[in-house]
């Protein structure tokens, strides 16, 4: 069944929408980062977007928040909970975590000074978690090209689509274990740039948390210039440098968005919209989470 229009929670719960924009600028303004954070969090749940990624760990549940891209890594937890209770004060049991994520998404974007799009609403939360999928579908910073084609293709996303998401890095920030084999082995990295990150993400297994910005131009602004760095082999991550990278399929797509940053915001928020639909529950299907953070008792 397919997701409803954006009109979903207009009779249900007129002041969800709202809710959440509030609760994001309130959040961003407090830390430009968490936007980042929102943003990320909502990719990596909907590689079936149902909130699955939300779910904590307990003795009798596993979630997904120990697979391999999310541990130590995925943030924004409070916020989510902080405008799930907002929203159950409200309107209780009727928006779901999944619809709040998208939305918190989309309104950290536009909060950081990106584009807008409309998202179809009516996603519901699952009652499991999917470990495994979680570790075999979201890609890793060592992925290759064909590698991250593949991986996003298998989520009907096409490569124009995959490199317009990639440039999510424009913003937020990543530890040094994910990218310091790039700036120690890589040859298609600029050198000065590699060299100022060695300072402190040292060779062998030390200050694996350090943070770098994954966007060296403007961290905080969503904006084009992710695609510039990659131009200048400025890519923090192995995956992002991938997508430029002197005869890459993708050369021309990284070229085009860079000089046109039209063209970026109107390719981001299409794909935005396809990875939002990509496999929600609907209708009947899954639950209305009370807490974003573990499913309901049956
Ligand atoms: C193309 C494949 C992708 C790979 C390999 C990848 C990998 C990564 C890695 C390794 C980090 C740093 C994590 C850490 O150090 O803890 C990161 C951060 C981030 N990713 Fe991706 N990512 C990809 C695609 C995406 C997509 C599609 C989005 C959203 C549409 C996204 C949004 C973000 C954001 C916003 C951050 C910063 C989060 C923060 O500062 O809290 N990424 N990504
Ligand atoms: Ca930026």
């Amino acid at each position: 069944q397919n997701l409803s229009p954006p009109t979903f929670y207009d009779t249900s719960c007129p002041n969800a929408l709202s809710t959440i924009k509030s609760a994001v600028n309130a959040a961003v303004a407090q830390e430009p980062r968490m936007g980042a954070s929102l943003l990320r969090l909502h990719f990596h749940d909907c590689f079936g977007c149902d909130a699955s990624v939300l779910l904590n760990d307990t003795a009798t549940f596993t979630g997904e928040q120990g697979a391999g891209p999310n541990v130590g890594s995925i943030r924004g937890f409070a916020v989510v909970d902080n405008i799930k209770a907002q929203i159950e004060a409200l309107c209780p049991q009727t928006v779901s975590c999944a619809d709040i994520l998208a939305v918190a998404a989309r309104d950290s974007v536009v909060a950081l000074g990106g584009p807008s799009w409309t998202m179809l609403l009516g996603r519901r939360d699952s009652a499991t978690a999917s470990l495994s999928l979680a570790n075999t579908d979201i890609p890793a910073p060592n992925s290759s090209l064909s590698q991250l084609i593949a991986a996003f293709n298998k989520k009907i996303l096409n490569p124009t689509d995959m490199v317009a998401l990639s440039g999510a890095h424009t913003i937020g920030q990543a530890r040094c274990t994910t990218f310091r084999d790039h700036i120690y082995s890589d040859t298609n990295i600029n050198q000065a740039f590699a060299m100022s990150l060695k300072g402190s993400c040292p060779a062998g297994s030390g200050g694996a948390n350090v943070m770098a910005p994954l966007d060296t131009t403007t961290p905080n602004a969503f904006d084009n210039a992710y695609y510039t760095n990659l131009l200048n082999q400025r890519g923090l991550l192995h995956s992002d440098q991938e997508l430029s990278n002197n005869g890459a399929s993708t050369d021309s797509i990284v070229s085009n968005f860079s000089s046109n940053a039209t063209a970026f915001s109107s390719a981001f928020a299409t794909a935005m919209v396809k990875m939002g639909n990509i496999s929600p529950k609907t209708g009947s299907q899954g639950q209305i989470r009370v807490l974003c953070s573990r499913v309901n008792a049956s």
